[in-house]
């Protein structure tokens, strides 16, 4: 088997154990944190535009909310398995606690692929899953948000959806809304935003000058593309980018404004008529640049093309893009790393603050929200890399050693161990 089809739940589990076996945890701590409190499957039956009737199946998954709500994205894509959902809830679990905001991790999936449908059958599929879960979410206990091929016109729905069924009228149920319909200034931005803010600082780190170095990035949609504008906006530049169709190349750097213009009409990136070459899509990875930044899915960098990685620094915009294997060789290689639950946590922390100005029924200016996740984001990045220099380790441990530390503290206290 190769090691694309690595189980991405055993990664998160080894990942969790390594770092509770390096902080000498109880062995409660991992013995509770290894499997998620709750998993819920649902079929979801939708009535087709051509009369039949289609049943879909989706997951919610509730790793754990020791510090607080479960939280976390629901995601639409055919290859969605139950371990899948699975893993990306633990990781969400340790991504809150390295951000510090006051929730656990939860996660959500369809297997469908909404390009298939048409909008009134996504829209059917939409409220059939809110609707589906409705029983074991709420603004206080669980509360999903976008992730792959689901946005802010998805959660609108599913907020209806979630007040007829239960007769609650609860904003704050969803997150990453649209900003008319209490959605939060600068969370479409945030993920992309953080994961350039991540590679910025790792390169300050490391003695790199952003002016003019080279970035490639891999998966252009909501993360990838705001990734490229905003570490363009820094002074580097984007000689490389990928998604589903193929890798665009120009040396002198991709006019990323017109890029996402040209996505917005053609969803795409082949046939961009700015580029120099097209090549195919895996090529992306192991071109010669300084930064590399991974936004589509996950297994990814693996044990096959690590070793040809020329990057200096990888910001994981991604979730679960590199396999364990391929991590131990960046290692070695001296790549500095910054792991997804930090690089990819912009996305969750303006989700908090969506949140927290539902609950107030306030709002703040797009600088306030941007200004507010930086501050946590550079926080939580100096701290991991105090301990990865005082324990010798890499990036992603000491970010989980961090993590469960808090997340054990919650259990602990709340007498769970
Ligand atoms: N949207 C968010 O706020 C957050 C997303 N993430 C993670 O970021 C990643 C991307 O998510 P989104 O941008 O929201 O999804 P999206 O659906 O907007 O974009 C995904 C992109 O990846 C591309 N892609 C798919 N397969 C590919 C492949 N084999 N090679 C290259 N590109 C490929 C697609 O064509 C598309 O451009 C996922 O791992 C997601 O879990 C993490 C934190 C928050
Ligand atoms: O915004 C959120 O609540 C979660 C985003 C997400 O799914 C993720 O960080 O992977």
């Amino acid at each position: 088997m190769g090691e694309k089809h690595i189980n991405v739940f055993e990664t998160a589990q080894q990942q969790v154990r390594q770092a509770c076996d390096k902080l000498g945890a109880d062995p409660a701590v991992y013995e509770i944190l290894k499997n998620p409190m709750r998993v819920l499957e649902v079929a979801i039956p939708v009535k087709m535009d051509d009369g039949t009737v289609k049943s879909f199946i989706g997951y919610r998954s509730q790793h754990n909310d020791a510090v607080g709500p479960f939280k976390g994205g629901v995601r639409f894509h055919p290859d969605v398995t139950m371990d899948e959902v699975k893993a990306l809830s633990t990781w969400m679990t340790f991504k809150c606690g390295v951000v510090g905001i006051p929730y656990g991790g939860g996660k959500g999936g369809i297997v469908v692929d909404p390009s298939e449908l048409s909008q009134g059958e996504l829209e059917r599929l939409s409220r059939g899953f809110a609707r589906a879960i409705s029983p074991i979410i709420g603004e206080r206990v669980d509360i999903p948000a976008p992730d792959v091929n689901t946005n802010g016109q998805i959660m609108a729905w599913m907020v209806d959806e979630y007040h007829k069924a239960t007769g609650r009228f609860e904003p704050g149920v969803l997150t990453g809304k649209p900003v008319n319909f209490y959605g939060s200034l600068a969370r479409t931005e945030a993920t992309g935003y953080g994961a350039a803010i991540m590679a910025r600082d790792a390169a300050k780190k490391i003695g790199m000058s952003l002016q003019g170095a080279t970035v490639a990035i891999q998966g252009f949609g909501n993360v990838g593309s705001y990734a490229a504008v905003y570490i363009e906006e820094m002074g580097a530049k984007v000689v490389a980018v990928s998604d589903a169709s193929c890798c665009l190349v120009k040396e002198d750097g991709l006019d990323i404004p017109a890029l996402v213009e040209y996505t917005k009409a053609n969803k795409l990136i082949k046939g961009f008529p700015a580029a120099q070459k097209e090549l195919d899509r895996n090529q992306l990875v192991t071109m010669d640049v300084d930064i590399l930044i991974p936004c589509a899915l996950e297994n990814q960098i693996t044990a096959e093309n690590a070793g040809n990685i020329k990057a200096k620094i990888i910001s994981e915009g991604a979730n679960g893009p590199t396999t364990l294997e391929a991590d131990k060789i960046l290692d070695e290689k001296g790549i500095v790393l910054v792991p997804d639950i930090l690089a990819n946590a912009g996305g969750v922390t303006v989700s908090y603050f969506e949140w927290v100005q539902n609950l107030m029924r306030y709002t703040w200016t797009f600088e306030e929200v941007q200004e507010k996740q930086e501050q946590l984001m550079v926080k939580a990045f100096e701290e991991i890399w105090g301990l990865k220099e005082e324990h010798g380790v890499n990036m992603r441990v000491a970010a989980y050693m961090m993590s469960i530390k808090r997340v054990a503290d919650a259990m602990k206290l709340r007498g769970w161990y």
